[in-house]
């Protein structure tokens, strides 16, 4: 057995860990039951084959950014024009998972959330360790041990502050689980001296222990099911294709039992549709519009081009060219490929102190639903199950008693994509206001992902990391080109002066709005400092995930320095 910690800990208990494998995360007897030796040693199978690839996809996107940057956009690929105009289908949608009108997500801690997506009416459950969930050990493990139990459907939760009981309803949404991107490390796990590749961990962890009874039970002889979040070719959905099929050989199931979702949330992304469902064609069930992390990315791709600036955060909506593009574009792939279509999120959730608010805000929610119905959507995300049945109501009327409507034709009157639809610039002004809302969300999101909350509710709005990272590559973005704003009628430049001022009222408003004591004990002077560095940075940073990962890394026994990856 390899000891964990130094040997002056050497009476401490740690995890029972294969060759090669070095947990230094906190030991927590709840969580040994999930970093067995199997598990772990699985997981490190996954690493050792895959990381190569891993590897070389990501020197490939470092290659493709220096190649926008260099003025040339992304396009479809011709030497894969064969796939894209070729007559094949995905296996078949298996029909227990044939009605995705409404699914809820969520982080996969706390407990308590995750039991109320499984009750919430909703049809599916994706239990995020990604944009929801600040990935700390302790979130990490405890969304392991909260999904092994909602799995054998024994998860409970006692709420002792309010005296109240959680279980699960005897009916329950089916669950998909989302691990992180390709680019994130598991500084807590190392594997061969190294850390560990993040979503291996989430995936492989979840898969080893679940497999057998999620099948046996809600996956109907199928499953698990995965959404996949941020790639940006399909030879990076090559790779999870890979695992996947490691993973059924391992576990001695069917070829094509482990069923995923692709978010396609980055502009190349968008580009290689066909190809990533190619690649993926026995495990797919569909491609969803991951709208906030695409919006990022379409910073990101053309951050050196000073006409593709982006207007305040607030106006770029699904009603701008680009985005209503790339949503008829992903609904026309996958019914030519016959699965599902999913739409994305609508940031608002209810508001409990105003009445008329709170209706403005759902007729916001029903607009977006009923767009995404119209333009031929099979489903779409909830943030908060208070929206659940108004986004059922838009669907199910829509969808007339049908459960999806993968084998339509699209709508009459829905145009042919082009390349140049998809890289549209969106319209609408550039204000310092947009400028201030950007800092004023961006830090209170960063100070409470530092604090171990990966999604939060902001001025009625759901923020989490993707939302997060659009305020902060957009104030990069207008800094670096030196954007005109507009400042109640007059034009401002953007400049790290400004931004400077902007932060320190913003900073101050900030404090004023949560209190003094809040604001000592949160972590807000931390969060602003690394947002303005982020924001003013010579280079753009490619998430700010990664930059700050480093800050929640905590290695057991306590008080050791933390990884500096
Ligand atoms: C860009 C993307 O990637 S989108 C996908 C990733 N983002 C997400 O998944 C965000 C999901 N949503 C959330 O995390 C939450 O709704 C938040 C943080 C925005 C707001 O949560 P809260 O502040 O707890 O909201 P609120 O106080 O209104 O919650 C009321 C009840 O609903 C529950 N609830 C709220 N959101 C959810 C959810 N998404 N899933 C399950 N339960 C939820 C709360 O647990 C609470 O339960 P209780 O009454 O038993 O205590
Ligand atoms: O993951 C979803 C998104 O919008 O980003
Ligand atoms: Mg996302």
């Amino acid at each position: 057995m390899a000891a964990t910690a130094s040997t002056a800990a050497a009476a401490a208990p740690c995890y029972d860990t294969p060759e090669g494998v070095d947990v230094r995360g906190r030991y927590d007897p709840a969580f040994a039951p999930v970093l067995t030796r199997g598990a772990l040693a699985f997981v490190a199978g996954l690493q050792r084959e895959f990381r190569g690839a891993v590897r070389h996809a990501m020197e490939r996107r470092r290659e493709a950014q220096r190649r926008y940057d260099a003025g040339e956009p992304p396009r479809f690929d011709p030497a894969t024009r064969v796939v894209r105009e070729g007559e094949w289908r995905c296996a078949p949608v298996p029909p227990a998972f044939a009605d995705r009108t409404v699914e809820i997500t969520g982080p996969a801690e706390p407990r308590k959330m995750v039991i109320n997506a499984l009750n919430s009416g909703a049809k599916v459950f994706m239990a995020d360790f990604e944009d929801a969930l600040s990935p700390t050990w302790e979130n990490l493990m405890n969304g392991q041990v909260n999904l092994r139990d909602a799995v054998a459907g024994t998860i409970t939760f006692r709420d002792a502050a309010r005296g109240r009981e959680y279980r699960l309803n005897d009916q329950t949404t089916k669950l998909f689980v989302r691990p992180r991107g390709w680019h994130l490390p598991e500084a807590h796990i190392l594997i061969d001296g190294e850390p560990a590749i993040g979503c291996l961990v989430d995936f492989g962890l979840y898969f080893f222990h679940n497999h057998a009874a999620f099948r046996a039970g809600q996956g109907a002889g199928l499953g698990p099911f995965f959404y996949l979040p941020k790639m940006e070719h399909s030879r990076e959905a090559r790779i999870w294709n890979g695992v996947f099929e490691r993973a059924e050989q391992t576990a001695g199931i069917e070829r094509g039992s482990i069923r995923a979702t692709v978010l396609v949330e980055t502009l190349p992304a968008v580009f290689q549709m066909d190809e990533i469902l190619y690649e993926l064609r026995d495990h797919s069930v569909g491609l969803n519009c991951g709208r906030w992390d695409y919006i990022f990315s379409y910073v990101k791709t053309f951050r050196a081009h000073p006409d593709r600036l982006l207007p305040d955060r607030a106006l770029v909506g699904m009603g701008q060219h680009f985005m209503r593009s790339y949503s008829h574009l992903l609904i026309r792939t996958c019914h030519r490929r016959g699965v599902h279509a999913m739409g994305g999120m609508a940031a608002q959730i209810p508001i409990k102190d105003d009445a008329a608010a709170n209706e403005a805000a759902l007729e916001l929610v029903r607009k977006d639903k009923l767009r995404e119905a119209r333009a031929g959507h099979d489903g779409t995300w909830a943030a908060h199950p208070g929206l659940i049945p108004a986004i059922r109501e838009v669907f199910e009327g829509h969808l007339g008693g049908r459960p999806n409507q993968i084998g339509d034709d699209a709508p009459a009157g829905q145009e042919a994509v082009t390349a140049e639809d998809l890289i549209q610039p969106p319209r609408g002004a550039r204000t310092v206001d947009g400028l201030r809302l950007n800092a004023r969300v961006g830090v209170q999101y960063l100070a409470a992902w530092l604090a171990g909350s990966g999604s939060v509710p902001l001025y009625n709005l759901m923020e989490d990391a993707a939302t997060a990272e659009i305020s902060r590559v957009q104030n990069w973005q207008w800094l670096r080109h030196g954007a005109a704003l507009d400042a109640g009628g007059v034009e401002v430049r953007a400049t790290p002066e400004l931004l400077a001022r902007v932060m320190e009222e913003e900073m101050a408003r900030i404090q004023a709005e949560v209190g003094p004591k809040r604001f000592r004990q949160g972590r807000y002077a931390e969060a602003g400092r690394i947002f303005s560095r982020q924001c003013t940075a010579p280079e753009l940073d490619d998430f700010l995930t990664l930059d700050a990962y480093n800050l929640i890394v905590v290695y057991h026994p306590g008080g050791a320095s933390p990884c500096k990856l």
